[in-house]
This record gives structure tokens, C-alpha cells and sequence, in this order.
């Protein structure tokens, strides 16, 4: 790695070596407790790394508060802080080959979802850094040629940064580079599942030049390292990335303390597909957008939804492609499709797949484990038909490799069931005729709408989910703007005694 400092190394065997992994106010520190990190492609230790206590998560917001109080990056030149994340874009890049290996040893993703992972990042924070520079403010007329008024942004001040175990790096990235361009200081938490690359990153911002206590990072389970952040009096901002169920219990946490809240959590995203679609086209990328990362993703489109026309013949060719995905460790270059993350992962995809047969959903292809005596955590390309929206299977997020096919006929009713969801994250509309596309595309209730392919993101696009995908938007100007307060600065340059409270008053106007 290009600095000395970073806590993780990849020695000659490929093997992660971890030394003290919280990182409280510019210094690495070691806990007596510690958890294991698994590789989900064979169930093998990685290495231990540090789980932090109560004490420790006081410790880093204490840092965090007390660096953004005294102003030493909020007060920093934008130019200088532009600086730094652009040098962190340049760190990324230079270890981007074991930044990935770290990545798909963690998550179990394949190396080239990891590189292109470290390529999004890159962007994000080079993006974040233009961003940085900043604008001078927005002057408003307030009707009185002696009034100066402008409203200016400020950082909200000290952030807890909660990130989940399907895109470790990218998620937290997402949050980590707009909160430092808005000037905030933050306490980093990733999944006790995949903390790694998120010590990796740790490093490289403290080796571009973040200084001591603007960055924290504390490891360990939600219910010590995560809660306690939330609850926190010293943090202004809680942005989180993760699951329906903590994304609601954080949001009643925070209410205490009036914190200001972002969520990002799951979907249930349709794939709606009309019979004068490129069909080639809409059925390679469906198989991508569900069986990506073995569907570990938010965006996945988990309910493809088919023109009656061409159900029986597009689903015939779906299976038969889905059967023939090549299952394997994310280290291996022929592997398509990664395992899931962790063993209790694959028992919850396990058991909805047998709650879409109980419901009597119809299985085609999949269902099962690729091999009963495997020791990584795989699971094959799943197609369930004849379902409907009163399926739990079709309602629910598996976050697994499981798609659920329904039908319509008419337009109308492609829309419905595409909002047939609590969620409203992402989704998808394939059609070669463009005045339908977004006309569908307008009704959908989903925060991204693709038109004839799906998945794709950018940094200078919001990301973000309507209904029970989350409140906020990340990436884009939006994804500053979380971070950031306005104020209104009003400025009287004649100011004259008013009298409003004596007998011969000049009024207030
Ligand atoms: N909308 C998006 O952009 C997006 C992106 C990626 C993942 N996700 C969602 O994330 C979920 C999968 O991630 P997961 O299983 O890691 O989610 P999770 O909710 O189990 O955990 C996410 C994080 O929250 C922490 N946490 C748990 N309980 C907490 C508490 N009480 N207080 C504070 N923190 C707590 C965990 O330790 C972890 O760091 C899926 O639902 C997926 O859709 C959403
Ligand atoms: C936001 N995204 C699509 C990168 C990851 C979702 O799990």
C-alpha cells in the first residue's frame, strides 16, 4: 500500500493483516474486544479487527465534536479542502488493485464489482471536490435598498456515517465525501460484516491529509457502536444506509435529540418490460439487474414485470440463461455470480424462497444452494412465476439472487403493478416507443427510473428512495446539501431607531 500508516496490509498469501483498527482523533487505536471477519466464499477467517465500546464510540464523537467546533476543517480554505478529497481520489486509484481484493474478500462480490466500486468511489469524491469550492451565496431582495440579505450554507457539524455490508466502500463513500466538502467532522460505522475497506479508507484520508478528529472510526455491532451514535447529543446528523427495521429504529432514536436524519434503505424495484421492447436487450439486462452480486443490492430488480405477449417466450429464454450463470468465489475471474455474504444471509434467502412456494408461487429454475456440502454460502439463479402482488415473496426484500415474474396487458396496468410497493427506490420501463416510456416513466413512484436499462447511477445524480426507500437524497447537489445548513444573514446598513414600543411610534412598516 502507498502508506505506512494503513492498518491493512495483504501479505504474500493474499491474507489481510490488521493492527489497531478504531481510529479516535488522527491516532489508531486497539480494543481488548475484537470480532472475526469471514470470507463468504469459503467461511474462512480473514482476520479479527477491533470492537469498539461504549467508550470508544464517546471517545470519536467527543473528537469529532470538538475538531468541528474549533473549526479546523470547517474553516479550512475551500480550495484546501477541494485539495484533499481530490488526493483522496488519487490514493484510491493508486491501491485500487487491493482495495477491490480487500473488497471481494470481505463481501464476496466478484473483482470486477469491487474495481468498479473503487472507480465510483474515485468519481464520487472527485465530484465532491469540485463541489468543495463552493458558492459565495444567494442574495435575495428584500425590498429595502439598506438591506444586505443572503443566504449561505453551512456544515451541519459532527455526522455518524452507518454503512451496511453490500457495498461497504461505496456506501460510506457516498456519505463520507460530501460530508467533508461541506466542511462537517464525522464518526464512521460500517457493518460489523465487511468493516475493512472502510479502515482502508480511513487511512487514505488520513494520509491525504485530513486532520486529526475530523474523521472517526468506530467498529462493531448496531446495537453498541451504531445506537450509540444515534443517540448521541454531540451529533448533529445521522445518515444511514441499511435495512427497513434499524432504518425506523434509528429514526425514533434520533427524534430525542432532534437530529436530522437521512435514510437510504431497501426496494422492491419492477422491471417492466413491454412487448415492443429490444428484447435481447431487456432480457440480458434483467439477468444482470437481479442476479448482480447474487442480488445484494438495493436496486435490484427483483419483480420483472412482462407484456402478456412475450411472457412465455421471454421467460423460456430467461431461465434457460439464469441456469447457466457461472457460480463461484468473486476471486475467480470466470466467476459471474458471487456467494451471499454470510450463513444466517443465506438461511433468510432460504426461507422466503420457501414462503413464495408456500404461497404457491411456481419455481422454475433455482431454489437451492449450488451444492448442499459447500463451504462458502452460494446460492443458484432462482425464477419464480404465476405471482402477484399479495405475495409476501413479491412484496418483501430477499436481498438474494430471487426474481418474481408477473404479467400485464395494458399500460395502465404496468404502472400499477410497478407501484404495487411499499418501497419506491429504483425501476425499470423497456419500451421502443418514447412517449410511453416517459409517460411510465412519470408515474412511477420509485426515486430512479431507468428507460430501457437498469442499474446504472452517477455521482452528479440523486440517488434516493420515495415511500419506505428512505428520506434524503445521496449523490448529485442534493448529496452536498444533506450536509450542509442554510442561513439567512441579514444585514440593516442604515439602521435607525424604529419606536415600536413608545407612545409617539414610528411604526415597523
Ligand atoms: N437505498 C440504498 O441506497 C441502499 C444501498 C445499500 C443497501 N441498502 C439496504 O441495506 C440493507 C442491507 O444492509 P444491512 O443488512 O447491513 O442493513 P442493517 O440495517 O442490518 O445494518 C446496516 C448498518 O446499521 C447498523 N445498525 C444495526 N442496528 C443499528 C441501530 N439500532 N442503530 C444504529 N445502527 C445500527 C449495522 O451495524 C450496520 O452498520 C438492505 O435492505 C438494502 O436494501 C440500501
Ligand atoms: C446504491 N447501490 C446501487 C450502489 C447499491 C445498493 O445496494
Amino acid at each position: 500500500m502507498s502508506s505506512a500508516d494503513h492498518q491493512l496490509a495483504v501479505g504474500a498469501d493474499g491474507t489481510p493483516t490488521v493492527a489497531g483498527t478504531l481510529f479516535i482523533d488522527g491516532s489508531w487505536v486497539r480494543s481488548t474486544g475484537s470480532r472475526a471477519v469471514l470470507n463468504p466464499a469459503d467461511g474462512s477467517r480473514i482476520c479479527d479487527v477491533d470492537e469498539a465500546t461504549d467508550d470508544h464510540v464517546k471517545a470519536a464523537v467527543a473528537a469529532a465534536r470538538t475538531a468541528f467546533d474549533e473549526g479546523v476543517w470547517s474553516s479550512a480554505p475551500p480550495s484546501e479542502r477541494s485539495a484533499v478529497l481530490h488526493r483522496v481520489a488519487d490514493l484510491l486509484q493508486a491501491d485500487r488493485a487491493l482495495i477491490a481484493r480487500i473488497e471481494t474478500l470481505d463481501t464476496g462480490k466478484t473483482l470486477r464489482e469491487s474495481e468498479i466500486d473503487v472507480d465510483d468511489v474515485t468519481a464520487v469524491f472527485r465530484y465532491y471536490a469540485a463541489l468543495a469550492l463552493g458558492e459565495p451565496g444567494r442574495l435575495v431582495d428584500a425590498g429595502d435598498p439598506a438591506v444586505v440579505s443572503r443566504v449561505v450554507h453551512e456544515p451541519v457539524g459532527v455526522c455518524a456515517l452507518i454503512g451496511p455490508w453490500n457495498y461497504p466502500l461505496l456506501q460510506i463513500s457516498w456519505k463520507i465525501a460530501p460530508a467533508l466538502a461541506a466542511g462537517c467532522t464525522a464518526v464512521l460505522k460500517p457493518s460489523e460484516v465487511t468493516p475493512l475497506t472502510t479502515i482502508v479508507l480511513v487511512g487514505l484520508l488520513h494520509e491525504a491529509g485530513v486532520p486529526a478528529g475530523v474523521v472517526n472510526l468506530v467498529l462493531g455491532s448496531g446495537a453498541v457502536a451504531g445506537a450509540g451514535l444515534v443517540s448521541s447529543e454531540d451529533v448533529d446528523l445521522v445518515s444511514f444506509t441499511g435495512g427497513l427495521e434499524t432504518g425506523r429504529a434509528i429514526m425514533r432514536s434520533a427524534a430525542d435529540t432532534v437530529k436530522k436524519v437521512a435514510l437510504e434503505l431497501g426496494g422492491k424495484n419492477p422491471n417492466i418490460v413491454f412487448a415492443d421492447a429490444d428484447l435481447e436487450a431487456a432480457l440480458d439486462t434483467a439477468l444482470t439487474a437481479v442476479f448482480l452480486h447474487a442480488g445484494q443490492v438495493c436496486s435490484a430488480g427483483t419483480r420483472l414485470i412482462l407484456q402478456d405477449s412475450i411472457h412465455d417466450e421471454f421467460v423460456a429464454a430467461f431461465v434457460k440463461r439464469a441456469g447457466r450463470i457461472r457460480i463461484g468465489p468473486g476471486l475467480d475471474p470466470d466467476s459471474e455470480m458471487p456467494p451471499l455474504v454470510s450463513a444466517q444471509h443465506l438461511a433468510k434467502v432460504e426461507n422466503h424462497v420457501r414462503v413464495g412456494l408456500a404461497e404457491g408461487a411456481r419455481l422454475l429454475t433455482g431454489g437451492s444452494r449450488l451444492a448442499e456440502n459447500q463451504s462458502g454460502y452460494y446460492y443458484r439463479p432462482t425464477v419464480f412465476v404465476d405471482c402477484s402482488g399479495d405475495m409476501r415473496i413479491v412484496q418483501e426484500e430477499t436481498f438474494g439472487p430471487i426474481v418474481t415474474v408477473e404479467r400485464f396487458t395494458t399500460e395502465e396496468e404496468a404502472v400499477r403493478l410497478g407501484n404495487d410497493t411499499r418501497y419506491g427506490l429504483a425501476g425499470g420501463v423497456w419500451t421502443s416507443d418514447r412517449a410511453r416510456a416517459h409517460r411510465v416513466a412519470g408515474r412511477l413512484r420509485h426515486g430512479t427510473v431507468w428507460i430501457n436499462e437498469f442499474g446504472p447511477y452517477l455521482p452528479q445524480a440523486e440517488w434516493g428512495g420515495f415511500k419506505l426507500s428512505g428520506t434524503g437524497r445521496e449523490l448529485g447537489p442534493s448529496g452536498l446539501a444533506e450536509y450542509q445548513e442554510a442561513k439567512h444573514v441579514y444585514e440593516n446598513t442604515a439602521p435607525a431607531a424604529q419606536h415600536w414600543f413608545s407612545g409617539d411610534a414610528k411604526r415597523i412598516p
